[in-house]
């Protein structure tokens, strides 16, 4: 088990992102991104930042309005959609999913960039998923349908789909939205667990802004229309946070980490 974040995996170059063809509306520019094997990344920014919109941009489910995105060093544009699934897995919290789904039908889905026309499990496949259960402390509940669990379990059971899919890359829009303070912890505490000891490279949404600067090894921040990556000790001591929040009414207290109202 290596703890120290490695080769690069997922990077930008001049990377712009947003909507519009004909008139371009531009949310992000000029993106350098270099995220890691092994390290647990979060990004954070005001609502409509353009957190979703970067995040599917590195998905390749949104086409960039500029500038490039690698994959290993690969542009990212020149994967077919059937070799970016064994890549990169993504968990949307819009993700429509069968609620009737038991867990281990829904996290079994992680397997079909792998399976063969008829959806056939192979041994191997059978061995990630319960190593997905397993990693995600879902065992007990694999016979249970997604309409009655909780949503931390049904987060939790989402990531274990992903782990399924067993690519290199795990990218996660606001997994913890609806969560209470324990079950947001134990969500980020899994997904650094899991980048630590699996070598994943992990990157998610996320608002428990103060809860992630004790947690993950980077963050992105979206500001301004820019994206700033760095260690939450650099950016803590670079000020960011203290102008992320527009007005007067939140500021960011350097010495406690906590954002505070005057
Ligand atoms: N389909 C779309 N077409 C045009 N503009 C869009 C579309 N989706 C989002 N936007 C705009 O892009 C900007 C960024 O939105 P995005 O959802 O990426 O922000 P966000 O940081 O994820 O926000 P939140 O924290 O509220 O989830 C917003 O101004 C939004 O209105």
């Amino acid at each position: 088990m290596s703890s120290t974040p490695k080769h690069s995996v997922l990077t930008t170059k001049n990377l712009a992102v947003g909507y519009g063809k004909a008139e371009k509306e531009t949310v992000v520019n000029t993106i350098n991104l270099e995220l890691k094997a092994g390290s647990f990344v979060t990004m954070v920014g005001i609502n409509g930042s353009g957190k979703s919109t970067l995040l599917r941009t590195l998905a390749g489910l949104q086409e960039p309005l500029e500038g490039e995105i690698f994959l290993e060093g690969k542009p990212l544009n020149q994967l077919d959609s059937a070799t970016k699934s064994l890549k990169i897995s993504v968990v949307l919290t819009s993700q429509v999913i069968s609620k009737n789904l038991t867990v281990l039908e829904l996290v079994s889905l992680g397997r079909q960039p792998y399976t063969n026309w008829l959806g056939k499990l192979t041994e191997e496949d059978k061995a990630e998923i319960q190593a997905a259960l397993a990693a995600t402390e879902l065992e007990n509940l694999k016979h249970k349908a997604c309409y009655a669990l909780s949503d931390g379990q049904l987060q939790r059971a989402l990531i274990a789909r992903a782990l399924a899919q067993n690519t290199e890359v795990i990218l996660l829009d606001e997994p913890t939205t609806h969560l209470d303070l324990h079950h947001k912890a134990s969500i980020f505490s899994l997904l650094k667990k899991i980048a630590r000891q699996q070598q994943k490279t992990i990157l998610c949404t996320t608002h428990d802004i103060e809860l992630v600067l004790s947690l993950c090894d980077e963050l992105i921040v979206l500001h301004n229309n820019t994206a700033i990556q760095n260690t939450p000790e650099a950016l803590i001591e670079q000020g960011i946070f203290e102008n992320l929040f527009p007005g007067i009414n939140v500021y960011f207290d350097k010495t406690s980490r906590r954002f505070l109202i005057r």
